[in-house]
């Protein structure tokens, strides 16, 4: 810190003439003003800096506070009574009578699922069973994605074909052959690189049912009744045949055994047998083809590898300079193209980018032009897009880096 105005020295002599102390002190006064100034913008920027990283900091903080809020399980109420309720816990069956506050006995009635904590405390109602299907479960008709939607894939597009739509459209080539099509197919690569999309176009071209499944949501959300859903998935398949079953993020619920004897790996266990045991107890040549996703192939168990289950893998890699051009056609298609957009400079351009990463260059660039009034869609505008997905990488990264 600086001395204080007190301690400060004059400046100017002692026999120096009041006009020439006057002036002094006006040029000192001056200085000390621009010094102000200076630090008060200063000040000003770090506030701003420091409200910024403020905001992050609260951001992760409520994340760090969500990740480790520790899991729910699901109960079912049997019956209420004035020292609180009786709850049966899915998975396990553990009965247990439990406290419940005044309002939260108001809230229940028995057969009404609850999420109950670690202490078997009541935490919340839930949603019906129904809902609870409606949300774990994506089911579509008439998906509509076709295989001209899809580039840089012709590979695995064919393999697709030959493994899912063949033994369904055909199934007598399998019989006079004598062979069995493979029960399951399991896509894996990085994300955002076409798998949903690969068993949903396979889907509509059968005009099979397309029944989609998260692992995560399976084992994460709905605690204790992973098996249940399992064969509510089938049962639902069955009720939709023809029906294409695909179950996102496989690693979720098949992943290689851990050691911990945790409730939850034991859930986790529980869900993985019941997928297994519906895919053993499966006609091949029924109408119902099972294609699971993951982007941790290395973590998977290999017993969902095994003959008659998952034994068909196909990799799905991110796309390669002549696959991003395609790619880039495919989301350009319906756009308004200015002449100088060249899509061979985007795809050299956009090395290791995966076809999610193409499409929303692709539609930030188009926010450019709207952004700008204009109806085009220039070069300059994916530059644009180009960057800014590089910097939104660049500050993901940062921030996990930060907080590791
Ligand atoms: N090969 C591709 N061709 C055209 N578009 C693609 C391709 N890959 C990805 N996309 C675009 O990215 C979006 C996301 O892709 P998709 O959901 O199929 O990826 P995914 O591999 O299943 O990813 P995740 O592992 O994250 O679930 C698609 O809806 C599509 O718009």
């Amino acid at each position: 810190m600086t001395d204080s105005v007190d301690d400060a020295e004059l400046p100017f002599d002692d026999g120096a003439s009041k006009q020439e102390k006057i002036e002094a002190l006006q040029e000192r006064l001056d200085v000390l003003e621009e010094q102000n100034e200076e630090m008060r913008d200063e000040l000003l920027d770090a506030n701003a800096e420091n409200n910024k990283y403020q905001q992050k900091l609260e951001r992760l903080s409520h994340e760090n506070k969500k990740l480790k809020q520790s899991p729910l399980f699901v109960a079912t109420v049997q019956e209420l009574n004035d020292e609180g309720a009786i709850i049966k816990q899915h998975g396990n069956n553990q009965e247990a009578l439990t406290e419940v506050t005044e309002e939260m006995h108001e809230d229940l009635e028995p057969g009404a699922r609850v999420a109950v904590n670690n202490s078997l405390s009541v935490v919340k109602r839930l949603d019906d069973e129904a809902d609870v299907r409606a949300k774990v479960m994506q089911v579509e008709q008439n998906p509509d994605v076709g295989y001209e939607d899809i580039g840089g894939l012709d590979e695995q597009l064919r393999e697709v074909r030959e493994t899912v739509e063949m033994p369904m459209e055909n199934p007598e080539l399998f019989d006079s052959v004598g062979i069995k099509p493979p029960s399951g197919v399991l896509l894996y690569g990085p994300p955002g690189t076409g798998k949903t999309m690969m068993a949903k176009a396979v889907a509509a071209q059968t005009d099979a049912t397309f029944i989609k499944m998260a692992g995560s949501e399976l084992v994460h959300k709905f605690i204790g009744e992973g098996a249940k859903l399992v064969r509510d998935l089938f049962q639902v398949a069955r009720d939709h045949e023809p029906a294409v079953v695909f179950i996102d993020e496989i690693d979720a619920i098949a992943s290689k055994r851990t050691d911990s004897k945790t409730s939850g790996d034991a859930e986790v266990q529980r869900t993985m047998m019941q997928l297994l045991s519906e895919m053993d107890g499966f006609d091949e040549r029924g109408d119902i083809r099972i294609i699971a996703a993951t982007n941790r192939f290395d973590m998977l168990d290999r017993a969902i590898l095994r003959p008659g289950r998952f034994d068909r893998l196909i990799e799905v890699p991110k796309p390669d300079e002549v696959g991003r051009e395609q790619i880039f056609e495919i989301h350009t298609r319906g756009m308004n193209l200015a002449d100088d957009v060249d899509l061979g400079t985007l795809a050299r351009e956009t090395d290791e980018l995966s076809g999610a990463d193409v499409k929303a260059i692709c539609t930030e660039a188009g926010m450019y032009a709207i952004r700008d009034d204009r109806e085009e869609i220039t070069m300059e505008d994916f530059r644009r897009a180009e960057k800014k997905l590089e910097q939104s990488d660049t500050d993901a990264g940062e921030v996990s880096k930060t907080f590791a």
